[in-house]
């Protein structure tokens, strides 16, 4: 079965509530409308209902069975208000801030439901850039119990692919740390361990990527590579992990017995971490497009509840799968 389909099923079996917060955007009515076919989440659309209905009928989308929560209606409207005012209090928010920020700003509302248990998770970020889609995550949720970063990974699933397991890949981080230090990128590839194992069920072999392999090349930003996997290595034992590796060496196993013989991650590696954001989203972007991969994310790890992002560039096809594996997260979420 294919991986998002195993996820659906996942998901079908403990339904999870997900708020969707940008109903103004037509690629998330006409998922809404798959996502209720395919029972995969229940779900609630943020916005004017008379307006959501009526655009989902143009579209031809049957949402019929969605909750759709209007802030200007809504009763808990004053109690996400006082949340947010005491939540951010110390940070130079107000109770006039805090409303004005939950009139404008669906997606922050959508996180406060997050935040409030009256939903078990959100996807937005279809059309808002990431900063805009994430920051409220990251300021209202923060981060999960023992964890200090919060970094974003991409679930790849490459068609006719004999690489990592079976063509399934974690790719991070792909949307969130732009320049992580090597004590951050350490931290990336333990959150990403722990993701790819729940999500695949399929044991991570990480791959710390670089220019180089093995001291194949000499530059700081190896170094900063190369200091990643001994932090790693120090911080995280238990992880299968290895590197510097260029990605020819991570996962095909002719170059990797070349470049990198005696690794016992080289040439199978299924989870990549790149050693920056740009690395990160061109690479993702590169793999989806010119190899056509599924490319589910960028899904946040590290935090305290489900909260998941897309691209802008993104498909309806995309965000039926991202509900999916946000659903799948809150069936793990503690
Ligand atoms: C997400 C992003 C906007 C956050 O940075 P920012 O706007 O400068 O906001 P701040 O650094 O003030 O962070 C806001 C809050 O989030 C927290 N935070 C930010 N990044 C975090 C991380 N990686 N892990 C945990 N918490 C984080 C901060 O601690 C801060 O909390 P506080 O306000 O309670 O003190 C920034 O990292 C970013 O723009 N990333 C790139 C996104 C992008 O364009 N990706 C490419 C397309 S996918
Ligand atoms: C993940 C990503 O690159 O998002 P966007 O295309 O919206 O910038």
């Amino acid at each position: 079965m294919a991986f998002i389909d195993l996820m659906k099923e996942k998901a079908r079996q403990n339904r999870k509530t997900i708020v969707l917060p940008e109903s103004e955007d037509q690629r998330t009515l006409t998922a809404a409308a798959q996502i209720l076919k395919e029972g995969t989440a229940d779900l609630i659309l943020v916005g004017n209902a008379e307006t959501i209905k009526k655009d989902a009928a143009a579209l031809n989308a049957d949402i019929e069975g969605v909750k759709i929560v209007d802030p200007e209606t809504d009763p808990k409207f004053e109690h996400y208000a006082g949340t947010l005012f005491k939540l951010r209090e110390k940070k130079g928010m107000t109770l006039e801030k805090a409303t004005a920020t939950l009139k404008s700003d669906l997606i922050t509302y959508g996180v406060m439901m997050v935040k409030e248990g009256d939903a078990d998770g959100l996807v937005a970020g279809a059309c808002h850039a990431t900063a805009d889609t994430l920051r409220p995550a990251l300021q209202i949720l923060k981060t999960a119990p023992g964890t200090e970063l919060v970094s974003g990974f991409f679930i790849m699933d490459v068609p006719n692919c004999e690489y990592g397991a079976n063509g399934t890949f974690l790719f991070a981080d792909c949307g969130l740390n732009q320049d992580p230090t090597s004590e951050e990128l350490a931290a990336i590839a333990n959150s990403s361990s722990d993701s790819f194992r729940a999500l695949t069920g399929e044991e991570p072999k990480i791959a710390m990527l670089s220019h180089s392999t093995k001291g194949s090349a000499k530059h700081a930003l190896v170094d900063k590579v190369t200091a990643a996997v001994s932090i790693a290595h120090e911080k995280y034992p238990e992880l299968n992990l290895d590197g510097e590796l260029q990605l020819d060496a991570a996962i095909v196993p002719s170059v990797a017995k070349s470049k990198a013989k005696d690794s016992k991650v080289a040439g199978q590696a299924n989870v990549l971490i790149f050693p920056n954001l740009d690395c990160g989203n061109i690479g993702y972007k590169l793999v989806q497009r010119l190899a056509k991969a599924e490319a589910y994310g960028p899904m946040l790890q590290g935090i305290a509840k489900p909260v998941n992002d897309l691209s802008r560039g993104c498909s309806a096809e995309d965000i039926v799968g991202v509900v999916a594996l946000t659903a799948v997260q809150a069936q793990m979420a503690k």
